[in-house]
C-alpha cells in the first residue's frame, strides 16, 4: 500500500463552539462547516477547511463517547488523530491486518460518508490514525 492524502487532523474539544471561536478569531478560518451529530462514532463533528486539508473538531456525544478518556487526560482538548485516505477500505484493512497492526473496532461510516477504521496509536508511534476511503466525488 502507498501512503495517501492527508484528509484531516482530528482535534478533540470539550466545546466545539469555543474551538470554532479560536479558529475563526485567532487563525482567520473562514470556511467553517455546520456542526452535526455522528451517533455511530459517538461524537459531534465540525469541519474547518484549510487550503490543503481540514481540521475536524470532535466533541463527545454522551458518556460512552470514545473521546471521553482523552478529554479526562486533556481537559482543554488537543490533537487527537490524523486521517489518511485510501482508494479501497477493504484492501486497506486486509493490508494492515497482514502487517499485524491492531485495528480498533469494525469499519464504520465516518463523517465524510465513506467507510473508516482506526489503527491503535501503540502501533503508529503514538499517533492514533484513521484510515478513510476517498469519497467518490473528491479531488
Ligand atoms: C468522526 C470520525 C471521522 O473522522 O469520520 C472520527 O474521527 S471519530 C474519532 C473518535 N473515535 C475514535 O477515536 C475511535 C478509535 N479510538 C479508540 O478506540 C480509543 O479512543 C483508543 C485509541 C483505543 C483509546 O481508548 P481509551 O482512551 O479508552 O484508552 P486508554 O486511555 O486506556 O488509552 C490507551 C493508550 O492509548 C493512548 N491514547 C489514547 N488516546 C490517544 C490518542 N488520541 N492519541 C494517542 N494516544 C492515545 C493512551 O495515552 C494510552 O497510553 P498509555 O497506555 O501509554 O497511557
Ligand atoms: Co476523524
Amino acid at each position: 500500500m502507498k501512503l495517501g492524502r492527508l484528509n484531516h487532523i482530528g482535534v478533540a474539544t470539550p466545546s466545539i463552539e469555543q474551538s470554532i471561536a479560536i479558529y475563526r478569531d485567532l487563525m482567520g478560518a473562514d470556511v467553517i462547516r455546520a456542526p452535526f451529530d455522528l451517533p455511530e462514532q459517538g461524537v459531534k463533528v465540525c469541519f474547518i477547511d484549510t487550503p490543503n486539508s481540514q481540521i475536524e473538531l470532535i466533541e463527545p456525544l454522551g458518556p460512552d463517547s470514545p473521546i471521553v478518556g482523552f478529554l479526562a487526560k486533556n481537559p482543554q482538548g488537543g490533537q487527537h488523530h490524523v486521517c489518511f485516505e485510501v482508494p479501497d477500505i477493504v484492501a486497506a484493512r486486509a493490508w494492515f491486518e497482514g502487517k499485524g497492526a491492531r485495528i480498533l473496532g469494525p469499519t464504520r461510516i465516518g463523517a465524510h460518508g465513506t467507510p473508516i477504521f482506526f489503527l491503535h496509536p501503540k502501533d503508529m508511534g503514538g499517533v492514533l490514525t484513521e484510515i478513510m476511503e476517498t469519497p467518490k466525488d473528491a479531488h
